[in-house]
């Protein structure tokens, strides 16, 4: 059976990923299943989240690390998916591409500059004010691996979706993974 594919987006808080992840299902003629981090961390039982114990971090890290598992399980029956993710720091993507590295995967950044995710963040209320500014430096990587770049401020909604929907008829272009498992194992 074909694997299902993999739209992966990585971008910080207020960057626009939910926003772009409705906007490529709307577009897009087959299925994918949209599957949020922040989903698959609240799953997590509340009092395992706010305690700084090792042993408490271990079970919200593997509630992380099943989204990965489930991502897989998701592409080996042959079903799509779009995940809405950020990495802002280095622990979890080695983690993810351990388990997803050979999955037909298009890797995505997705950018906002900070004046635009600050007034995002202040209109919406829904998120901690400084969050995504926080993130910002450490989002990772912060080089050209991604096999692309969309900037939800610079261009519409619309225009990012159409963009990566471009990609997803020719396999050479799912090379970010590959090449960051590479670089991790050389
Ligand atoms: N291209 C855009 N132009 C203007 N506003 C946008 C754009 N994309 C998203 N927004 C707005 O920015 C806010 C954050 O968007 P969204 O929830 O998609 O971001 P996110 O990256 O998923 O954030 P989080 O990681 O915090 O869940 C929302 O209020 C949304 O309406």
């Amino acid at each position: 059976m074909e694997k299902g594919k993999i739209i992966y987006l990585n971008g910080v808080s207020s960057a626009g990923k939910t926003t772009l992840a409705k906007a490529l299902q709307a577009r897009l003629s087959e299925p994918y299943y949209w599957m949020s981090v922040d989903t698959f961390m609240y799953m997590t039982p509340q009092k395992f989240i706010n305690n700084d114990s090792d042993e408490n971090e271990e079970i919200w890290i593997q509630a992380i690390i099943n989204m990965y598992h489930t991502i897989k399980m998701y592409s080996d029956m042959g079903f799509n998916t779009i995940v809405d993710d950020v990495f802002d720091d280095d622990y979890f993507l080695p983690k993810m591409l351990e388990i997803l590295h050979n999955y037909p995967a298009i890797f995505v950044q997705v950018t906002c500059p900070l004046e635009e995710l600050q007034r995002r963040e202040k209109e919406r209320g829904d998120r901690e004010i400084g969050l995504a500014e926080r993130q910002l430096p450490d989002l990772y990587p912060q080089d050209k691996t991604y096999d692309i770049t969309v900037d939800t401020h610079i261009n519409t909604t619309e225009e990012c979706a159409n963009k990566i929907i471009a990609l997803l008829d020719n396999p050479d272009n799912f090379q970010a993974f590959r090449k960051l498992w590479k670089q991790q194992n050389h």
